[in-house]
């Protein structure tokens, strides 16, 4: 079946791409999307693969987060250089699909964020965010002979926002129930959280990044291992520690949390340089590993908790959470968000206990995001990201 065809019979197949604050690889999703384009679809997911990093491609990336190193060439070479690999990693579940590249309407590509910058600088008398996502959408198109979009946040910045989260959008659509409400917490290397109101319009979702997700407890295994380990896998080390409560409290006094939504936070942030201060803090106290470990397992928890408390708890009174990403696979950092979030009558369960399987929801939304793109509807929240009017976001790659 031809893509374009499809797409007028309002079935039509297309690809999702993320590449996360994590780097732990690429996940594509293929998707069957059904409905009129622009409107509320029905997306279901046909195939999702993760492929990881090389350990040469991980590498060039997290050199780049560090300014210092994120040379032009390096990043203009590592643009082309994933741009090839997401175009592989599309390939691949395009055939795990069943289906064949003719067959795809168009593919939604994330990109690897290198950067990202969402509070006004004022510079030459203009006030300036920016942020950079690198996987270059011509590639993509070339290799697959597939329209890619990508490069979708500057839109959004255009017009005065964040330029993230973007993914509450396609909750929303997808998601958004008449009779209850629903938060959803993503833990990725950030985290994330969304609010969608019973019954509510687009209007009425509220998200923000909560602070880090998994980004701490990775750098710091990865310090000690050498490299050798990538994470905490299943929070064994943390198990085994105790959280030093002072420097939480210390860690907690951070002036992200207390910032007004809207609000978007990375690796600029909560990247090596936090690493170098918590390694700081370690031996100035006499931490352990799983001391260290356990306490920043602990302030993810409590950060989530924060948001939860500072701006949804009485606008939005729920009895349940319901957490995503790859932390949801780390039982210590879920019992701490237990422990954090039941005294305030929310339960919290993953999306794995609900029967669900959210690795490629990100994905998924990408798909979906550009779907709205090849429409030309907006798929912006105005009311999460802080943008002043709807924008169309993603650059539109067309193979011939
Ligand atoms: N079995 C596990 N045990 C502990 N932690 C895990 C496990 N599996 C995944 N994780 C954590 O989840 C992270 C990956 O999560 P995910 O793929 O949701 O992040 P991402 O999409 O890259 O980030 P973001 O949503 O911030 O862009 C890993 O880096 C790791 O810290
Ligand atoms: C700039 C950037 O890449 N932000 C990511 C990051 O990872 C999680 C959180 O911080 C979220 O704001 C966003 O990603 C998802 C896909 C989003 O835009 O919704």
């Amino acid at each position: 079946m031809d893509g374009r065809q499809s797409s007028e019979l309002a079935v039509r197949y297309a690809v999702g791409l993320m590449s996360g604050t994590s780097v732990d690889g690429i996940d594509a999703a293929v998707v069957k999307i059904t409905g009129e384009p622009g409107t509320r679809p029905e997306v279901s997911l046909l195939a999702f693969e993760n492929t990881p990093y090389p350990a040469q491609v991980r590498d060039e990336i997290f050199a780049l987060f560090d300014v210092k190193t994120a040379t032009l060439n390096r990043v203009g070479r590592l643009n082309m250089w994933l741009g090839e690999l997401f175009a592989e990693a599309a390939l691949s579940a395009i055939t795990k699909a069943g289906l064949s590249p003719t067959d795809i309407a168009h593919i939604g590509s994330h990109g690897q964020t290198l950067y990202h910058s969402p509070v006004d600088e004022m510079i030459g008398g203009y006030a300036l965010r920016y942020t950079v996502q690198v996987g270059e959408g011509s590639v993509i198109a070339a290799r697959t002979g597939i329209t890619c979009v990508s490069d979708f946040r500057p839109a959004d910045m255009a017009v005065g926002g964040q330029g993230a989260p973007l993914v509450p959008f396609t909750e929303y659509l997808l998601y958004g129930e008449k009779e209850r409400t629903l938060l959803l917490q993503n833990i990725g290397g950030i985290g994330n959280m969304t609010v969608l109101p019973a019954g509510g319009t687009a209007e009425e979702v509220f998200a923000l990044d909560t602070g880090p997700g998994n980004m701490l407890i990775d750098g710091l295994v990865v310090h000690w291992s050498g490299g050798e380990s990538k994470m905490d896998v299943g929070g064994a080390l943390a198990s085994r520690g105790q959280p030093d409560e002072q420097l939480l409290d210390l860690l907690m006094q951070e002036p992200y949390y207390n910032q007004s939504p809207p609000k978007s936070t990375g690796r600029e942030l909560f990247g090596s340089a936090y690493i170098e201060r918590l390694l700081g803090y370690q031996q100035e106290l006499g931490l352990s590993n799983k001391d260290l470990i356990a306490t920043v397992t602990k302030l993810t928890a409590r950060s989530i908790a924060e948001a939860y408390r500072c701006y949804v708890m009485e606008r939005y009174p729920t009895d349940l959470l319901i957490v995503g990403g790859g932390g949801s696979y780390n039982p210590v950092l879920i019992g701490y968000l237990q422990q954090e979030l039941e005294p305030l009558g929310v339960q919290v369960l993953t999306q794995e206990q609900l029967g669900h399987n959210s690795d490629a929801k990100e994905a998924m939304a990408f798909a979906l995001l550009a779907d709205y793109t090849m429409a030309r509807q907006p798929n912006n929240l105005c009311a999460v990201t802080g943008a002043k009017r709807p924008a169309v976001m993603g650059k539109v790659s067309y193979p011939l």
